[in-house]
């Protein structure tokens, strides 16, 4: 297990303040953060930007040290250990970084390998075994500036399994993405966890992304843990309206007056629009209410043409969050 505790990064930068006087500020990036990872899980780590995840990522992949807190990783000290650490994980960053795009896959492989400590035929082995596993093989020999975004994608994740990582942080990556792409990655990294019970963190903008894969998820605001729960535990703590789209023949004026009390009274929200269709109703309400609208309708003949009960989902969850903490 990866277990941080009280996790603190300030960062110090000094600024001009005069001719020649510097004032030193600081900027509290991650602030007391508690986070566990177990082997065979993908845990989500969401939050609006700036609210400290690319920090808390490099602290976990000992890239960056942290201010205060613990690390331990299978036991092991991450701060007192690193090198130890190092070989257990391994950090994949979405968008076009960390490869060199003169060499080819082969050859970025090789070159990651080799900082592990893979030489010979273990090395050649590794890289020809994820070349396969990633379906690069036909091009591997071809430089990377010749990759698509979807290929450099994939060797990414290559290199991030060069160390057989038992755990491996995911920063954004399936960024750019087109939808089959970032459908065949999410695939793979379910595999990883699933599988090959590989403990992962995953930062990700997509929140269907988040909800598809994680099995929970931390919400940071400011450097401070917000919500640690499951996806659908978020979603119910947070959006407990049930929301319903109806299409219906035009509505005259009196049926509407009539409805719309009749929806008030029943604690029922509701907007009309007119569409080319009909009068289109969007309706919440904290129950379900299918079966109390239907039996409206059914009082005054009203015809329907369409009606769709939507569940909420993460992406709601985090909209109605950030609206209530007035950071949107
Ligand atoms: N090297 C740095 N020096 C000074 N301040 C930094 C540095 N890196 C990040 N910060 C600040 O720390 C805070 C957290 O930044 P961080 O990049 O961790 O957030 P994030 O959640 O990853 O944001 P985003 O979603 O935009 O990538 C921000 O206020 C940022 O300006």
């Amino acid at each position: 297990m990866l277990e941080a505790k009280k996790l603190v990064k300030y960062y110090t930068m000094k600024e001009k303040s005069g001719w020649f006087a510097r004032k030193k500020q600081q900027i509290k990036a991650v602030n007391g953060l508690d986070l566990t990872i177990k082997r065979g899980e993908i845990v989500g780590l969401l939050g609006v930007n700036g609210a400290g995840k690319t920090t808390t990522i490099k602290m976990l992949s000992t890239l960056l040290a942290p201010t205060s807190g613990t690390l331990s990783i299978d036991g092991i000290d991450a701060l007192q250990q690193p090198e130890a650490i190092k070989r257990r994980i391994n950090m994949i960053a979405g968008g076009e970084r960390m490869l060199y795009w003169r060499l080819s896959a082969r050859e970025n492989l090789m070159y990651f390998g080799r900082l592990y400590g893979l030489r010979g035929s273990a090395l050649k082995n590794q890289c020809d075994e994820l070349i396969k596993k990633v379906g690069l093989a036909e091009s591997a020999d071809r430089p990377v500036e010749r990759y698509s975004k979807g290929m450099k994608q994939r060797l990414q994740i290559a290199r991030g399994l060069i160390n057989d990582p038992d755990y491996l942080f995911l920063d954004e990556p399936t960024l750019g993405l087109d939808a089959p792409v970032a459908r065949q990655l999410r695939g793979m990294v379910k595999d990883l966890a699933k599988k090959k019970n590989k403990g992962i963190l995953l930062t990700s903008h997509y929140l269907e992304e988040v909800e598809e894969l994680c099995d929970h998820v931390y919400i940071i605001e400011k450097g401070h843990l917000l919500l640690h729960d499951t996806p659908t535990r978020i979603i119910q703590t947070i959006v407990k309206d049930r929301i319903l789209l109806v299409v219906m023949d035009r509505l005259t004026q009196e049926d509407w007056t009539w409805l719309r009390q009749e929806l008030d009274n029943r604690g029922i929200h509701t907007q009309k629009n007119e569409t080319d269709e009909g009068t289109q109703l969007d309706m919440t309400a904290p129950f379900d209410l299918t079966a109390q609208f239907i039996a409206l309708t059914h009082q005054r003949n009203f015809h329907l043409l369409r009606l769709e009960s939507k569940k909420p989902n993460l992406e709601d969850a985090i909209i109605r969050l950030a609206e209530e903490r007035e950071l949107l």
